[in-house]
């Protein structure tokens, strides 16, 4: 490779892929890591990827490699890998990501652990520096060059500024938190909503009913943020309401598109496979539920969508009752003291 600095990327899907372009464009080596050698052969005969980003010409200075061992040597590591295989893939080299940079792309919550992915590697690398990338980035705008903006959420500033100095350009600007918990949980979280969203509008329901479900989702997710120790300040970022607004109103999110199927009546299993894409929100749902029910967090959109998914209920049954639930306080997570 050049002479240029080397950053990685593991995982060459559609995240993976328009962020390793990104950083190409930056100036930077990229070794983005994926699993699948027949790909990895034809990106580097053809530039471009035949299954993610197609049309997007892949950058020269992004290397793609299946050698994992290749792939971790640079001190500064973007993770872009589906939630349910970040543990699995870097678990055998866990011992080597000590005293890197690795920052987390992954929107997802591990099954019965409940941890976020950024715990997963400070758990496997425990003197690793952390961090989380999340915001409305859409993986196909950013490859396109589409105005963009981000956060890099970490407690360590240097990481911040590092993140901030290799990704920022014309295009894409990124901002810095502390809260990365907060963050990291909003990237998370609405990806259920996205699911209710696209439904919505399969089913023909009005602009109203759409405004109404989003502004409930970031009550909703804002308030179960508080209870598990976010600053609600967070979720009025882009990492929150940002990433809601995206993923709720775009057809490019597979979170709405799934939902979108649904509400053709498509079946969950047939939904997923016609996408053939990570659609995170479908697990994060099965946690999000459990979680809120053991820590006693009132969550009717979440126990809803639940219901019409896993528990067989009829959409017109769930918003009957969704709608004629007791009435509520607006703004209810907030606390109105000190205000
Ligand atoms: N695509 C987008 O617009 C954005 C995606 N993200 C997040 O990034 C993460 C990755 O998403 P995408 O790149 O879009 O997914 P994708 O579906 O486009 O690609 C997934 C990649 O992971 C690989 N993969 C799947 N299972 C694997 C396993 N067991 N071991 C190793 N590799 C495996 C696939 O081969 C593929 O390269 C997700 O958590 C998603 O929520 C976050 C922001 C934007
Ligand atoms: O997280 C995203 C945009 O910020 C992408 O959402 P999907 O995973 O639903 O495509």
């Amino acid at each position: 490779m050049s002479a240029k600095k080397t950053v990685a990327v593991i995982g060459g899907g559609n995240f993976g892929t328009a962020l390793a372009n990104l950083l190409a464009e930056n100036g930077y080596a990229v070794l983005m890591w994926m699993r699948d050698q027949e790909q990895v052969n034809i990106i580097r005969r053809e530039r471009y990827s035949p299954r993610y980003l197609k049309g997007v010409r892949i950058h020269e200075d992004v290397e793609p490699t299946t050698d994992l061992q290749q792939a971790i040597s640079p001190d500064l590591l973007f993770i872009a890998l589906p939630s349910v295989a970040l543990r699995e893939v870097l678990k055998p080299i866990a011992s080597q990501l000590n005293n890197k940079m690795l920052v987390s792309m992954t929107k997802g919550i591990e099954a019965n652990t409940f941890l976020l992915m950024s715990q997963i590697l400070q758990q496997l690398a425990p003197t690793a520096k952390i961090g989380v990338l999340s915001g409305p980035n859409l993986a196909k705008e950013i490859a396109e060059h589409a105005l963009t903006a981000t956060v890099i959420a970490s407690e360590d500033d240097t990481l911040c500024q590092r993140v901030q100095e290799v990704l920022h350009n014309k295009t894409f600007r990124v901002y810095a938190s502390n809260d990365r918990y907060g963050v990291e949980l909003g990237g998370a979280l609405k990806n259920v909503y996205a699911i209710m969203s696209g439904m919505t509008v399969a089913l023909g329901m009005g602009e109203n009913t759409r405004a109404m479900l989003i502004t409930r989702a970031l009550a909703e997710m804002t308030r179960f943020a508080v209870k598990l120790g976010a600053n609600p300040m967070t979720f009025l970022g882009l990492a929150g309401v940002g990433d809601l607004l995206v993923t709720c109103n775009s057809s490019k999110s597979r979170n709405y598109q799934v939902g979108y199927a649904l509400g053709q009546g498509t079946p969950l299993e047939e939904a997923i496979k016609q996408i053939g894409e990570v659609a995170e929100g479908v697990n994060t749902l099965k946690v999000l539920k459990a979680k809120s029910e053991d820590l006693d967090i009132y969550m009717p959109l979440v126990t809803g969508l639940y219901a019409i998914i896993f528990g067989g209920m009829k959409l017109g049954a769930v918003i009957e009752k969704l709608m004629t639930a007791e009435p509520k306080t607006d703004v209810d997570f907030i606390s109105a003291k000190g205000f």
